[in-house]
This record gives C-alpha cells, sequence and structure tokens, in this order.
C-alpha cells in the first residue's frame, strides 16, 4: 500500500470524541503549526509535529509532499443536498428577487413543482449528467462527502429514478455518498388537496420499494405550513424508522410549525433549516441529541434572517452547517461560501464552523466513522488552503480558498 507524508502544513482539525461536537466543544480545533500527516492506502496513519508523525515510520515513503506551509483541514463534508435536478429555475429567483414569496411560487404550481416536471421528463442519463456535472464543481471548492436526497420525483418510479442516478454518483465520482429518500417533499399536483392520500402512497408504496432496493440511508420530509404537517411527517417518520431508515426532517424554515419539537420527539439524526424554530423545540431538540443542519445559504437566497446558531450552541446543540444545494431556494454548492455565512452572518467562530462544516456534518451524514476529521484510520480527505489559517476562508470572500483537494490520499482536484 502507497504510503505518503505531507509535510510543512498548518494542519486544523476538529478531533473526533466519538460523538457530535456540541457546547463549548464545538469550537475545540486541534492545531499543528508545522505539521504532518501520514497516510498509507489512503487511509491516516499519524497527523501531528513532524518529529512524532515520522517516528511512526517504518519504512521509507512513497511520495512525500512539502506543502509550503499551506493550512491543510479536513475535506468539507456537505450534509444537507438537492443538488440531483434536472433543469436550474433562474426565472423564479428574479420572481423572488422582485418580492413573490418562495412558498406562494410553490403554491402556483411553480418552486419544487415545476423540478418534478423537469425531473420525470428527463432520461436518466441527463439526470446524471447535470448532476455530476454539479458534483464536481462542489468537490473542486472542498466537498469531499455529499447527502444527497430525492425528492423531484413524487412517484416512485421517479424516486427511484433520482435514487439510482445518487448512487451512480456515488460509484463514479470521487466523492463519498449518502443518498436519503425525500418522496415527501411536496404535495404533487395529482395529489393537490389531499396530502393525507399522499402520505399514504409514500408509506404504502414508496419506502417499501426504496427499502427493498436498499438504493437510500435515511428519509427526509419538508415539514412547513401548506406542505405538510406536524401529524403527517410523525406518521411518515415512523413508518420511515420501523423500516429501517435514519430519519432528517426540515423543519420551521419558513413558519414555526412546532417542528423543532417533532424532531425532539422523534429524536431524529439530523433537523434541518431551523430558521424560525423557538426555544422549547431546540431544547427538546438538545435533550434528545439532534444535530442542528443549518443552511445559511438559503437565509441569504430566500433573505431571511438567519438561524440562530449562538442560541443553539449555548444549548448544548451539535451545529452543523450545509449548503442545501438545490435550484429553487439556494443554487450554492460551495461549502466555502456556506463557512463564510457561518463566520459573518451567523456569528460563529471560524472553529466553531471549521467543526460544523467537517465532523458534525460528517455525523450527520452519518459518515463520522470515516470522515470528518482527520483521526487516525479515517479516510485521508483533506484540502490545502491559500490561506493561513481556517479564518482565511470567511476573510477572502468571493472567491475559492482550495489550493488542492485530496480524496482517499489521491489528489483529485
Ligand atoms: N424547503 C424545501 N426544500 C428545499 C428547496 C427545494 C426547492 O426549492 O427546490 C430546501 O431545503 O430549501
Ligand atoms: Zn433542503
Amino acid at each position: 500500500m502507497t504510503v505518503k507524508l505531507f509535510r510543512n502544513a498548518a494542519i486544523h482539525t476538529p478531533v473526533d470524541r466519538g460523538r457530535p461536537a456540541a457546547g463549548s466543544a464545538q469550537g475545540e480545533i486541534a492545531v499543528f503549526a508545522k505539521g504532518t500527516l501520514l497516510t498509507e492506502g489512503g487511509r491516516i496513519v499519524a497527523v501531528g509535529a513532524e518529529e512524532s508523525v515520522t517516528a511512526r515510520l517504518n519504512r521509507r515513503p512513497d511520495m512525500e509532499i512539502d506543502c509550503g506551509g499551506a493550512c491543510l483541514i479536513p475535506g468539507f463534508v456537505d450534509p444537507h443536498t438537492h443538488i440531483c435536478f434536472a433543469e436550474r429555475r433562474e426565472r423564479e429567483f428574479e420572481l423572488r428577487r422582485a418580492g413573490t414569496p418562495y412558498l406562494e411560487i410553490l403554491r402556483q404550481g411553480g418552486g419544487i413543482l415545476s423540478s418534478v416536471r423537469a425531473v420525470r421528463a428527463a432520461s436518466e442519463e441527463e439526470l446524471f449528467e447535470t448532476t455530476a456535472e454539479n458534483v464536481l464543481s462542489a468537490l473542486s471548492l472542498g466537498t469531499t462527502t455529499m447527502e444527497i436526497k430525492s425528492g423531484y420525483g413524487l412517484d416512485t418510479e421517479s424516486e427511484l429514478k433520482m435514487l439510482r442516478v445518487i448512487d451512480r454518483i456515488r460509484r463514479e465520482t470521487p466523492l463519498d455518498v449518502t443518498a436519503t429518500f425525500m418522496g415527501a417533499h411536496a404535495v404533487p399536483e395529482e395529489f393537490r388537496g389531499n396530502a393525507d392520500g399522499f402520505v399514504d402512497l409514500i408509506v404504502d408504496e414508496m419506502i417499501p420499494a426504496v427499502v427493498g432496493q436498499a438504493i437510500a440511508d435515511s428519509c427526509d420530509i419538508f415539514c412547513e405550513e401548506g406542505i405538510f404537517s406536524v401529524a403527517q411527517s410523525r406518521r411518515l417518520l415512523e413508518a420511515a424508522r420501523k423500516a429501517g431508515l435514519k430519519l432528517r426532517a426540515h423543519v420551521d424554515e419558513v413558519h414555526d410549525t412546532g417542528g423543532a419539537a417533532l424532531a425532539g420527539e422523534l429524536a431524529v439524526l439530523s433537523a434541518e433549516h431551523l430558521l424560525a424554530a423557538n426555544d422549547e423545540g431546540l431544547k427538546a431538540m438538545a435533550a434528545a441529541g439532534v444535530i442542528a443542519d443549518l443552511l445559511p445559504a438559503t437565509a441569504y437566497s430566500l433573505r431571511k434572517p438567519y438561524a440562530r446558531a449562538r442560541r443553539m450552541i449555548e444549548l448544548g446543540l451539535p451545529v452543523a452547517c450545509a449548503t442545501d444545494c438545490n435550484p429553487g431556494s439556494c443554487f450554492c454548492e460551495s461549502m466555502p461560501f456556506i463557512f463564510g455565512l457561518a463566520v459573518m452572518n451567523m456569528d460563529m467562530t471560524p472553529e466553531e464552523a471549521l467543526t460544523a462544516t467537517t465532523l458534525n456534518s460528517a455525523y450527520s451524514a452519518g459518515l463520522a466513522g470515516r470522515v470528518g476529521s482527520l483521526d487516525e484510520g479515517k479516510s485521508a480527505d483533506f484540502l490545502l488552503l491559500d490561506a493561513e489559517t481556517p479564518a482565511g476562508i470567511a476573510y477572502h470572500a468571493g472567491v475559492s480558498p482550495v489550493l488542492a483537494v485530496y480524496k482517499r490520499g489521491e489528489h483529485v482536484a
């Protein structure tokens, strides 16, 4: 197995203590000013000061790489995307910019429903090509692991088509990918006015089909006024759990419907958005160990107040950050941009933002056993940055800070 020694790097990484980092631990980062990373067969063998790492060598490395003093951090883990879509919705952006509310566009048959029409009409190959293009753009910006949701099919066949495309992204790109089934993303035209009937279809037909093909790890739902109620969300998530899927839920994105409290009650793996979540709901989530997946580029794009990250950290919630990349509410595949928004607009420290975009997001993706930090035994996924410290990602705005992307020890972008 190939042994590689990466020396002369300013290494910054969260340390995995076997659970998502919450409270003050969210800001605890290991720093090795003149650090060295030793990998073998794409896995991390040792990280730290040069002498301590080279002491672990039992033979000459096959490759020695001088990182030139660059800042080295774990590869970004993006734990929330809708990046599998067929067409952009740039015209809607103009409508929203001019004042039409996001949910109003959906109510009029656009929004998510326009993406559903495009995905149903696209061939599997076309959908793969569009998705791969955006995923590879994310990779070049430092995302080495990604969660991808279905949810623009909304019938059994089209949802399975999306999940097959996501599976192909996992097999044919360098990224680690986890798939989430989101048949409950919106109520499709053919069920307009009958959300309960659509939930029946998901429970009775879609979930068994998805689980039967072992093609998704989690199940998600859009719990929101006019989409799926708390009661419908509870019913669907309980059925998904029974079928063996991990649970996620989009809650309190636009309105406070009590979604955060439901996330706590069901102890889901992660609750998404939380822009309008109330304190009681957040406390229920903290008590149940739910990860708060914050999506600041969506607040930016919808021009809403940002999620209350400081309050969440204070309440002991592990905070992760994601792009939410989708063609509607937030067309952004850039984790450096997310990092910048977390620091500048959610008042997180650069150390907290680093944990949120690597370790905690790996827990949210369900993949912390192998990615998310530079701990021994994990995949050698890391970035070299044009910065002295991770703070430089927020400092140098509007450009990519990523000089090089390594996945499993290989230079991939
Ligand atoms: N809010 C629900 N789903 C996505 C948006 C999807 C879309 O508009 O296409 C989100 O998380 O923001
Ligand atoms: Zn989303």
